[in-house]
């Protein structure tokens, strides 16, 4: 049995919102901060987030925090906000609760995996990385979910498991905090590659191909890192990956379809509250990777395509013409 009773979530967007409801079903008490207090109150007293979660209906009994002190007697803190708000949220966290990092991503200012920017600003705490092939608005509607809890201890992580599972959300834990955090950071670059795959019409086989050797870049670098290939294999790697280069809720394969069909970055982006990880991500990735001496030409295209100009028709075909090469090596 666990002893995780009371639950934090810091941010209202919608994966906050909907880890909130999940929490709430696994029969927690739930306290919710968002930096908008009017999403906050939506989400306790009307039970709707209509700017992150439009049309869900959503669980009763969250109560709505007015300031992130308010959780400091919480037992555990889900951080779920951007990975680059990450380092500037953390330091103002409350209380000595394990935090359980929900972001996807890579700080782009230091090129850290987002566990490692919590050692930096609270060390000693107790962290732990949620992550998987979860898109909010399926799992806020009870569909089955399955996720992965990295931490290194055990204990932690099959305490927070049960802490959250409930019905049709089930979590998995590891050990392996490395695999967990990169496979969805990295996801949400190869992300991107999809959608353009999609918005340029290049095809199924195209789509398949640029999924197969995006997760060959993702185990090359996640190997180098000290990931273990069974995560990087299991939910928080491939998993997502296959969910998110495929599925149209996905807000980084939005993107990069835009890109196929041709609209610009700044006009994308421009009045978009939603976040799009792989964009600050893709660069962060690569400076990872070049610091191991690793490869990762999806990525580096991707990379080029947004934050350097790089012609779109031109990087596929760059990709294309690469020295052929023995499959695996
Ligand atoms: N939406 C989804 O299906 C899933 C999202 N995630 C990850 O969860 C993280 C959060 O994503 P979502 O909730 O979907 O994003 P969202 O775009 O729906 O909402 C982002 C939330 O963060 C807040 N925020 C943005 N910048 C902030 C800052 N500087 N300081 C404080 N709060 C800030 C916004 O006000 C909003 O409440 C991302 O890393 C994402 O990759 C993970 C699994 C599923
Ligand atoms: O991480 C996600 C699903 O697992 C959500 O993906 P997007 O951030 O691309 O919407």
């Amino acid at each position: 049995m666990t002893d995780i009773a009371h639950i934090g979530v810091v941010g209202g967007g919608a994966w906050g919102t909907a880890l909130a409801c999940l929490a709430r079903r696994a029969g927690r008490k739930v306290t919710l901060w968002s930096r908008d207090r009017s999403v906050s109150a939506a989400i306790a007293h009307d039970r709707r987030n209509e700017i992150y979660l439009p049309g869900q209906s959503l669980d009763a009994g969250i109560e709505a925090a007015a300031t992130l002190g308010e959780l400091a007697a919480c037992d555990v803190i889900l951080l779920v906000c951007p990975a680059q708000a990450v380092r500037a949220l953390a330091r103002d966290l409350p209380g000595a609760a394990p935090v359980v990092i929900c972001a996807k991503g890579i700080e782009a200012a230091t090129g850290l995996l987002m566990p490692e920017v919590l050692a930096e600003v609270l060390p000693g705490r107790a962290v732990a990385m949620l992550s998987g092939p979860s898109f909010a608005e399926e799992a806020v509607q009870g569909l089955p979910t399955a996720v992965s809890i990295a931490t290194g201890d055990a204990a932690r992580g099959r305490d927070l498991a049960a802490a959250l599972a409930a019905g049709m959300f089930r979590p998995y834990w590891t050990d392996d905090v490395v695999g967990v955090s990169l496979g969805g950071a990295v996801k949400n670059v190869l992300a991107i590659a999809a959608g353009i795959v999609e918005g340029r019409g290049l095809g199924h086989n195209a789509a398949a191909a640029l999924i197969t050797r995006g997760f060959a870049e993702m185990a090359r670098l996640g190997l180098a890192m000290g990931a273990n290939l069974e995560t990087l294999t299991g939910l928080s790697g491939l998993g997502d990956l296959v969910l998110t280069c495929h599925g149209p809720l996905s807000r980084n394969r939005a993107l990069g379809a835009a890109l196929g069909r041709g609209t610009t970055l700044a006009h994308y982006m421009e009045g978009r509250r939603q976040v799009v990880e792989g964009e600050a991500t893709a660069p962060a990735v690569l400076e990872r990777a070049a610091k191991l001496g690793i490869e990762m030409p999806i990525c580096t295209a991707v990379d080029a395509i947004l934050h350097r100009g790089a012609d779109l028709d031109e990087a596929i075909r760059a990709l294309l013409a690469r020295p052929l090469r023995r499959e695996g090596e």
